[in-house]
């Protein structure tokens, strides 16, 4: 009980320091001219305009997490679990108060709103540790079961096994109707030679990539934003993506051929030559420049080619077999479509695209840990250090938590740089709210059906917020 409450808590915290980041609530918060209640009220009157409704909805937000955080509080120390957690939400539940207060002041004197958001963060790092020790003291709190495959002890020098997951851990129930890793392998073509080139450029990925570099172009013109730039600058960035996982093929084609999700690339089977598939990756390289310079500029396309560089040696060859920090170092990868939008339309790398750039690098562990839980068997067997190979599933599960909260802090962080309005808040909030219902159903489930869908509620999540940038800044 104490864990979903404190879940409830983090999505409701991130909803209402979202939402105080939009000027909107801002300005509305003017039409209240007494406190706490508004105007002498204490229900919102629809008479006096939509506006009322938006500061009474906000202090009614602020209420409801105060009420969750309390009733968070009462239930942790009931059930006795965690000390830690207990300590740390009482501290935030001491914090909050004061937070408010702070709030206020701020808003009424129009003084810097710094310590304002310093404390929010603190709070929000707080609650959510208590999370992590929550699930961690339920996790303790269960029967050990000695038969399962994915909670048990790591397979690559591992050195955390965890022993009390249940064993459905190794497999996904067969009625669930989530798409399993095999799901992944793609449908057979009638264009083979075309569907090989086609996979060689990783376009499944593209779609995310080519949003973050759009939400970059809107943050920085707007509606204003001239379509054929934004046009030019995506193609540039699907072929810069495409010459990238080229060459992630090319070099990972001997481990690829011993991963079931990935034996039958293109190159593992050798059904596309290696000199083919490096000519194909150079040519796409060199039409992702000749694009980028065409519709943009020599920034972006700099910061093009320096992508393709990041991701096919800083990653692929040096992080990836190396260190289990691949994924976090390797997800600036995902940053730099946030700056080659932005550089497309301006010549230069702005601090709000650099803001976008965070969310993406802390969003990136959230996302693809899942994955390496789905298919830590494969990555075992190919030999890749990855995080739920070397230090198990438990600390894995456990990371995909810390990183949501990152995450959340890092999108709060951006919107108070950019304001992006109420429906950002909206949005975002609901796609938190489905995001830590799946990481929660992870924790408890542990199946690889489980990981697969905190996998996919990572992609809603940050589709979310860039759609939500997208369309707050063109409507
Ligand atoms: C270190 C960084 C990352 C790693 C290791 C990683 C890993 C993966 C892997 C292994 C897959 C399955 C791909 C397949 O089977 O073909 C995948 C899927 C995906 N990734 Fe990532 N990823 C990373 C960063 C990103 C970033 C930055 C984005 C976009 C902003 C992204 C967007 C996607 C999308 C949209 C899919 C789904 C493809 C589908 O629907 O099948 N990933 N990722
Ligand atoms: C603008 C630009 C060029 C951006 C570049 C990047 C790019 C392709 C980002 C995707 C991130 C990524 C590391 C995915 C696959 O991981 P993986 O290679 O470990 O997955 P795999 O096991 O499926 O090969």
């Amino acid at each position: 009980m104490a864990t979903t409450l404190a879940a409830a808590t983090l999505v409701g915290l991130y909803g209402v320091v979202v939402a105080g980041t939009a000027d909107a609530v801002a300005n509305a918060e003017a039409t209240c001219t007494t406190w706490p209640t508004c105007t002498g009220r204490l229900l919102p009157s629809l008479h006096r305009g939509w506006r009322s409704l938006l500061a009474w909805s906000h202090r009614a937000a602020v209420l409801l997490v105060a009420v969750l955080l309390v009733a968070t509080t009462v239930a942790a120390l009931r059930e006795r679990r965690s000390f830690r957690a207990v300590a740390a939400l009482a501290v935030a539940a001491v914090l909050y108060p004061g937070e408010v207060v702070v709030g206020r002041v701020v808003f009424r004197t129009g003084s810097d709103a710094t310590l304002h958001f310093a404390l929010a963060a603190v709070i929000v790092f707080d609650v959510l540790a208590a999370l992590v020790w929550l699930l961690d003291a339920e996790r303790a709190a269960e029967t050990p079961s000695p038969a399962s495959a994915l909670g048990g002890a790591p397979a690559v020098g591992g050195t955390q096994p965890d022993a009390t997951s249940t064993p459905t851990d190794a497999t996904p129930t067969p009625t669930d109707a989530t798409p399993t890793p095999t799901d992944v392998t793609p449908a057979p073509s009638s264009f083979p030679r075309l569907r090989a080139y086609g996979s060689l450029m990783k376009l499944k990925l593209s779609w995310l990539l080519c949003l973050v570099a759009l939400a970059a172009m809107v943050l920085a013109r707007g509606a204003s934003l001239d379509p054929v730039t934004a046009a030019g600058t995506l193609l540039g960035g699907v072929l810069a993506v495409g010459a990238s996982g080229t060459f992630n093929h090319v070099l990972e084609r001997g481990r690829d051929a011993e991963m079931a999700r990935t034996a039958d690339r293109p190159l593992a089977t050798r059904s596309v030559p290696v000199r083919n598939a490096v000519a194909f990756g150079v040519a796409l390289l060199v039409l992702s420049v000749a694009t980028f310079v065409a519709f943009g500029n020599a920034l972006a396309a700099a910061l093009g080619v320096g992508a393709i560089a990041f991701y096919t040696v800083g990653y692929t060859v040096v992080l990836k077999p190396n260190t289990t920090w691949n994924t976090f170092v390797g997800g600036a990868v995902g940053a730099f479509p946030a700056l080659i939008g932005w550089a497309a339309v301006t010549g230069d790398v702005g601090t709000p695209a650099l803001a976008l750039g965070a969310v993406v690098l802390c969003w990136t562990p959230a996302h693809f840990h899942n994955l390496a839980l789905a298919y830590r068997e494969d990555y075992a067997n190919a030999g890749y250090p990855m995080l739920s190979v070397v230090r198990g599933p438990a600390v894995t599960r456990r990371r995909v938590v810390w990183f949501l909260g990152l995450t959340l802090l890092a999108t709060v962080a951006f919107a108070a740089l950019t304001h992006p309005g109420v429906g950002f808040a909206l949005a975002t909030t609901a796609a938190t709210g489905v995001f830590a219902v799946t990481v929660l159903r992870l924790h408890r489930e542990r199946t690889d059906a489980a990981a697969m869908r905190s996998f996919h509620a990572s992609n809603v999540f940050l589709a979310t917020v860039l759609c939500a940038v997208v369309l707050g800044g063109v409507v």
